[in-house]
């Protein structure tokens, strides 16, 4: 069943958290809500869970409004930041805790909590206590023991920021193997937008409290529509534009050519791998004669650093592979652009 959020408002004094928020939450999808410090993403979870109370607005689950179930009666399984084991437990014992408070019988809680910790890869772990297990372990634990009770909705608050980034990127791939194993529905908090790219099927960027685009990674990353998301999420390069009289862009002394209307935005957006450097480019192509100011070299890539001719001031950055051998500073190249690469930004 989808989840709706409808038009949540929460305020802590005079401080709104999240402004009569709207969203749906696909049955079984990945929703990962991002964001920087301070958006709201925590808070919305914590509504969703039933752990704050909104001032105003519903949650809602098919057509069941939870608005007012208490968090221990939504059957949802919920995973922190910090693991938030029972120190004095064993693995199973802690997997087995939240069967045991729904009155599970012994055998099929040890059954149930077995299942989970082999799907975890923690089948030999079952007697050791948290003290005892790595981080990336705990937090598998704390998985297990949030699947357990076969809950409807997953909720996981920055349940990979504690981790060192190796164990992160094995623990990304595993939530989504379980996640779609199962069909889940499942809503992360995170603030890396790489795991979201990666792990989600649907990303919310929110901003003060708001909704500032929703899509899918490619969606976000090909059409972001505010210059918070294009920024926000991978690296992009903003151009500072006004129009010309027959719907192209002025940029510095260069006219560029769009696919779209600016519309009244004064910003474009461009990424750095859609800059491609010399040759004799396509009919119709963006070209500008450019100074090179220098490279950064980072293995399998590199990015390269351009002053434009016609915008004074103003910096390009260009992404290349990095085998390939890039300009020395100082020289001049031209860099090229199809004009359906230009983002409009407002
Ligand atoms: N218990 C609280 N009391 C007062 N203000 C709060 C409380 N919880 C959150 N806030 C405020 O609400 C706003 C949203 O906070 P929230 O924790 O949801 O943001 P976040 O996006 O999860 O941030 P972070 O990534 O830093 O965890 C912030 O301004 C925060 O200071």
């Amino acid at each position: 069943m989808d989840l709706d959020v409808r038009n949540i408002t929460k305020t802590y004094g005079p401080v709104t958290a999240l402004n009569d928020l709207s969203l749906t939450i696909p049955a079984g999808s990945l929703t990962c809500f991002l964001g920087p410090s301070g958006c709201g993403k925590t808070t919305l979870l914590r509504v969703i869970a039933g752990l704050e109370t909104a001032d105003s607005g519903h949650i809602m689950l098919g057509s069941e409004d939870l608005s007012d179930t208490p968090p221990s009666e939504r059957n949802f399984g919920v995973v922190f930041q910090s693991y938030s084991l029972f120190p004095n437990l064993t693995a199973i014992r802690n997997v087995q805790y939240g069967l045991e408070c729904r009155g599970w019988s012994r055998a099929r809680r040890r059954e149930r909590a077995r299942e989970m910790l082999d799907l975890v890869h923690l089948g030999d772990q079952a007697d050791k206590l948290p003290e005892q297990m790595s981080g990336g372990q705990q937090q598998r634990i704390a998985i297990a023991r949030a699947l357990a009770p076969e809950p409807s909705l997953l909720l996981l608050d920055e349940p990979l920021s504690a981790l060192d980034a190796k164990v992160r990127a094995g623990l990304r791939g595993e939530i989504r193997n379980i996640q779609q194993q199962f069909g889940i529905t499942t809503v992360m908090v995170t603030h890396d937008q790489n795991e979201a790219l990666e792990m989600a099927d649907q990303i919310v960027v929110l901003r003060d409290g708001e909704i500032e685009q929703v899509g899918t990674a490619r969606d976000l990353y090909a059409h972001p529509k505010t210059q918070f998301v294009a920024d926000f999420i991978g690296a992009i390069n903003l151009l500072p534009v006004s129009a010309t009289p027959d719907g192209g862009a002025r940029y510095g002394e260069a006219t560029l050519s769009l696919t779209g209307a600016l519309d009244g935005a004064t910003t474009l957006g461009l990424r750095p791998e859609a800059i491609t450097l010399g040759g004799s480019g396509e009919p119709g192509e963006n070209a500008l004669t450019c100074t090179v100011a220098g490279t950064r070299f980072m293995g399998n890539l590199q990015h390269v650093d351009l002053r434009p001719d016609c915008a004074p001031g103003q910096s390009l950055t260009v992404e290349m592979n990095g085998l390939v051998q890039a300009p020395g500073a100082g020289e001049k190249i031209v860099a090229r652009f199809p004009s359906r690469a230009l983002q409009v930004l407002r």
